[in-house]
């Protein structure tokens, strides 16, 4: 119950207390009430008021035409009833309580709420449609099946199993009303149900909804581009530039203005209106901060109360009572979201999202794909040493053939030609210019008495400036390549440490002399021999499976947003955390399969070994990808459209790839980048993953359970923003 409400005095509120005076002078209860409503929409100078001081008053059982132009705000008006919009000021009551308050059906079972787009799933069928919605309601198969059969009978539809997309444009729309109408709520809002609709049908659906009102006391409320129509209603409210410029019977209003057609009511209305806002000395209204003006009097125009006859109960409510209370809103508003999800909630939202996979087949193997194409492609492309490296050789020894005794080739021959293929030149010169021209990474140059000096250096132990000249191969390179240049040098010092011991053998000396003074003994962790991609890789399955996630979550939820879809389905009570829950419970299985078969790919057939158990090392993938769904919610809670979700997924991937030490090591970076970096989600994550992969670490070791723990944080604060957002934004 509305706190605010209760605590006013000299007011009777509430769905059973606040009574109102008809013309027939029958106590009626009042379904909706509607006290000076103001609504803004943007904030500081865009601000636009789309409601001034709006008030409506709905008695239960009644039909309620809301009529007026284009952008009057009959919208706007109907989302705060259904809880999607907040008041900037006043006060909305619908069933008796706040709508959206704890425990309340309003979002939710008790209102069937069909807005203005069809907000239907494309590739469901009309029966899947109906299913998602009875199923959101908690409604058994039986009832389901039953209300389907007599609303296709009743709104002329096509068969049950035809698809959203085969559907007239007409015809969408009466499945948008069937799915309102389907759990038969006590009210209903009806944005435009009859635009598209021929004649005779809207004809039938009028005669439905009297039938409902009066049989079973459901309250409507109607809007309509067809002021006409509304004479069928039991009480309209005339509607324009956000203020209500009449409410009352139809039959009374055409006697008040002795008038034949509503459409001339509305004239008179509209014309009245206008010499009042011309002769208001403001005549601003339309710019006005309804919160700003709080201690303003009362406007002249107080529609409602000219209209109506003489005094009614709303008059008592203190307006100045119904402004903005951010406190009581906030309290309010945190006390509403810590709802307990629902499983039948959960479940439709999942038996959903099913469909959805069911229809697009293609695009579920495509998923299982990409991540299998992308570590494959990582393997196989990153991290290998360069191979068959062309370099020039200039060897003076053998410029004119090979004198006996030469130990140049020697030396050449212990150089693996699959790791650097040595092409001979004639002439220094030829060869440098064949580097500067790119045809080759360097020259090795070997001088003509390199045997001889050799033989001088490592047997008589000479050492001058000359024979340590002579006996040395000199290197040319470019070294434009970091890689190419380390290996190249890498290989050349290895074969000829191997070279100088064959000679010291040759030579009955001990070989080891050629070692330099250091012994790399067995490591504590990982290979003697190590490569970039068992540093890399563990990162890059991580962030393979986080990025998607993130891509693909924000792409459905914008989609679904953009198309009022989630909106739809939040009016019919779900909430945030049921809709992510349902998401995250279906990507599940789908994510399983792709950490599966990505951990195959790298371990079995490229050969990355994973020291630690998989199950945590696939546990840890599988948490991070929930935290990549939590963020692809948030975006999608940011953006309003696809192109804004891939300009900030696209824009997060690298800078959050580059500053979490994925491709480079965090040691490398400047010291405040790498403080910075302590603050990305992948970061932590990934070092985790690494010491599960190559340290064979477990849950006892800080760093990986502190992986664990810092995924779970961003995902939940992923989440909390992103709920908060969702709220912020409606
Ligand atoms: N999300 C929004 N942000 C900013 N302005 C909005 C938003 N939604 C509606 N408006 C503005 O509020 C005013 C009322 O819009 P609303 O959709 O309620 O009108 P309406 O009477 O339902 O119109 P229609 O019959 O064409 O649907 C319009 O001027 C519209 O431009």
């Amino acid at each position: 119950m509305s706190d605010e409400i209760n605590s006013l005095p000299n007011t009777t509120h509430g769905n059973q207390a606040l009574l109102i005076n008809q013309s027939e002078n029958e106590a009626t209860d009042l379904a909706v009430c509607v006290e000076g409503a103001w609504k803004n929409y943007g904030y500081w100078w865009k601000s636009m008021t789309a409601l001034h001081d709006v008030t409506l008053h709905v008695p239960t059982g009644f039909i309620y035409g809301l009529l007026g132009p284009s952008g009057c705000g009959k919208t706007t008006l109907l989302r705060c009833l259904v809880g999607r919009l907040q008041l900037n000021r006043g006060e909305v009551t619908v069933l008796g309580q706040r709508p959206g308050a704890r425990g309340h059906q309003v979002p939710g079972r008790d209102v069937g709420f069909m807005p203005q787009e069809t907000a239907l799933y494309k590739d469901f069928s009309i029966s899947e449609m109906l299913h998602y919605f009875g199923h959101l309601h908690n409604m058994n198969r039986k009832d389901i099946l039953s209300r389907e059969k007599f609303l296709l009978s009743f709104l002329d539809l096509p068969s049950r199993t035809k698809k959203i997309t085969q559907l007239s444009g007409g015809q969408q729309r009466r499945v948008s009303l069937a799915c309102a109408l389907l759990q038969q709520p006590q009210l209903l809002l009806l944005d435009e149900p009859t635009v598209g609709v021929d004649p005779l049908l809207r004809e039938k659906i009028w005669s439905h909804l009297i039938h409902i009102s009066k049989t079973s006391r459901t309250t409507i409320i109607i809007t309509t581009h067809y002021i006409e129509e509304a004479r069928k209603a039991n009480r309209v409210g005339l509607m324009r530039s956000g203020r209500m410029l009449a409410e009352d019977e139809p039959t009374r209003l055409l006697a008040k203005y002795n008038q034949t057609s509503l459409e001339n009511v509305f004239l008179n209305l509209c014309r009245e209106d206008q010499n009042r806002v011309q002769q208001s000395p403001k005549n601003s209204i339309d710019k006005t901060d309804p919160t700003d003006n709080q201690d303003a009097p009362e406007t002249p125009h107080s529609p409602v109360l000219d209209l109506t006859t003489g005094e009614t109960p709303y008059s008592q409510i203190r307006r100045k009572e119904l402004v903005k209370n951010p406190v009581l809103r906030a309290r309010r508003a945190a006390v509403d979201c810590c709802i307990c999800p629902q499983m039948h909630k959960i479940y439709a939202s999942m038996v959903k999202d099913l469909t959805m996979i069911k229809r697009s087949i293609g695009f579920l193997i495509f998923q299982f794909f990409i991540p299998v194409v992308q570590i494959s492609l990582f393997c196989l492309c990153i991290g290998r040493d360069p191979q068959h490296i062309p370099m020039a050789l200039y060897n003076s020894e053998a410029v004119h053939g090979f004198p006996t005794g030469n130990l140049s080739l020697h030396l050449l021959n212990k150089i693996n030609p699959n790791q650097i293929h040595f092409q001979s030149f004639n002439e220094l010169n030829k060869a440098v210019d064949a580097v500067k021209e790119g045809h080759y990474w360097g020259v090795a140059v070997i001088r003509y008495n390199f045997s001889q000096a050799i033989k001088h250096k490592l047997i008589s132990m000479k050492t001058d400036p000359a024979t340590l000249n002579a006996s040395s191969i000199h290197l040319h390179l470019d070294m434009t390549n970091q890689q190419v240049s380390f290996v190249m040098q890498n290989v050349i010092l290895t074969s000829t440490q191997l070279f100088l011991k064959d000679i010291l053998a040759e030579h009955k000396v001990d070989p080891a002399l050629a070692d330099p003074p250091v012994i790399i003994e067995n490591p504590i962790y990982g290979a003697k021999v190590q490569n970039f991609l068992n540093f890399a890789a563990p990162g890059m399955m991580i962030s393979i499976i986080f990025f998607l996630a993130i891509g693909l979550t924000a792409l459905i939820f914008v989609v679904e947003k953009k198309e009022g879809l989630l909106e739809r389905s939040w009016i019919a009570g779900v909430t945030t955390v049921e809709v992510m829950l349902a998401h995250i419970i279906v990507k599940f299985f789908i994510q399983f399969i792709q950490i599966i078969l990505m951990i195959v790919f790298a371990d079995v057939i490229f050969q990355v070994k994973i020291e630690g158990p998989v199950i945590l090392a696939m546990a840890l993938i599988f948490i991070q990808g929930i935290c990549g769904m939590s963020y692809g919610l948030l975006i999608s809670a940011m953006c309003e459209q696809e192109v804004e979700v891939m300009e900030v997924a696209l824009g997060s991937v690298f800078p959050i790839l580059l500053s979490s030490g994925v491709i480079w090591p965090a040691e490398g970076m400047p010291p405040i980048m790498r403080f910075l970096s302590n603050f990305t989600p992948l970061t932590h994550v990934v070092e985790a993953m690494r010491c599960i992969v190559s340290r064979a670490w477990t849950l006892v070791y800080f760093k990986v359970w502190f992986g664990f723990v810092i995924s779970g944080a961003w995902t939940c604060g992923f989440f909390a923003l992103a709920a908060i957002l969702f709220a912020l934004r409606k």
